[in-house]
């Protein structure tokens, strides 16, 4: 496949780049010029994309078969006025280009935090309503729903994956709170859950689906995410794991 993936030099595109590459030939994009060359690797073609505008957006993105959008603001603390540009008309801006290009499929990357508001004791599934706790929270609302409406009403087929607290490096130290224990995701469960993003078949044209490792106490259920795309996480932050925390 060819995937093109946006924000490809932060957390998580620094963890799946490489590791897509392995099987498919992938367009890196990155925010700005310093970001630039830091791949050598004949299935990886690293490119500029500032997905706040449109304009580059429909210029860029074309000729593959999927998108991991991974562009934006990922801090809770944001204010409306940070999400607004960078998560919200970004996620239109790369979802219109889409359509103009008819890319076949999209991975969208929602967060835990649309549904971070329900108390923590409650396990949360992906049929409970929104109920964001910060703006970024409804960023990841807004981003839900334009992708509801781009693969309903317009063809697309959209993943939302409700990411939570990804590779969090204090589980080392175990410091992490209940919160970001129950809600961990693994470098090798996220790559094997886009894995199954990309190649799994859709019959229908979106789903929000959760994305956590194999929990002992989960903070979002995985029985979607299990049935409807075959995800089988093996890392668990509750118990002593050999993740590579280091990587
Ligand atoms: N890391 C997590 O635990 C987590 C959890 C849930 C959801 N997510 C979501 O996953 C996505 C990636 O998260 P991350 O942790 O890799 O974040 P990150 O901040 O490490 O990476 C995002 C990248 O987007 C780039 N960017 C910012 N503005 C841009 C623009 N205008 N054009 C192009 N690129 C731009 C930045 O340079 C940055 O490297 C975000 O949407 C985030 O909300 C992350
Ligand atoms: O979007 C998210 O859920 C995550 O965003 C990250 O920036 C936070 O550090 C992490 O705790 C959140 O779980």
């Amino acid at each position: 496949m060819k995937i093109l993936i946006t924000g490809s030099e932060g957390a998580v595109g620094r963890c799946i780049t490489p590791y897509l590459a392995k099987e498919h030939s992938v367009i890196a994009t990155v925010y700005k010029e310093e970001f630039l060359n830091k791949y050598n690797n004949e299935n990886i073609k690293e490119l500029i994309l500032d997905v706040e505008s449109l304009e580059n957006c429909i210029n860029t993105i074309k000729d593959v078969d999927a998108v991991i959008h991974l562009a934006g603001i990922p801090y809770p603390d944001s204010s409306f006025d940070d999400v607004l540009n960078k998560n919200m008309i970004a996620t239109y801006n790369i979802l219109e280009a889409c359509h103009i290009n008819k890319i076949k499929r999209v991975i969208y990357p929602s967060s835990a935090y649309a549904v971070e508001g329900y108390p923590i004791d409650k396990q949360v599934e992906t049929t409970d309503n929104v109920r964001p706790k910060n703006f970024y929270g409804v960023s990841k609302c807004f981003g839900e729903a334009i992708c509801s409406y781009y693969g309903y009403e317009l063809g697309l087929e959209i993943i939302a994956l409700r990411i939570a607290a990804f590779n969090k490096v204090e589980i080392a130290n175990k410091k992490l709170s209940v919160r970001d224990l129950s809600a961990y995701l693994s470098k090798r469960d996220l790559c094997h859950l886009i894995d199954r993003c990309l190649v799994s078949k859709m019959d229908k044209p979106f789903y929000i689906l959760n994305a956590i490792s194999d929990n002992t106490y989960k903070r979002l259920s995985l029985e979607n995410t299990k049935s409807i795309i075959g995800y089988k996480p093996v890392d668990n932050a509750f118990v002593e794991c050999d993740i590579d925390l280091k990587q």
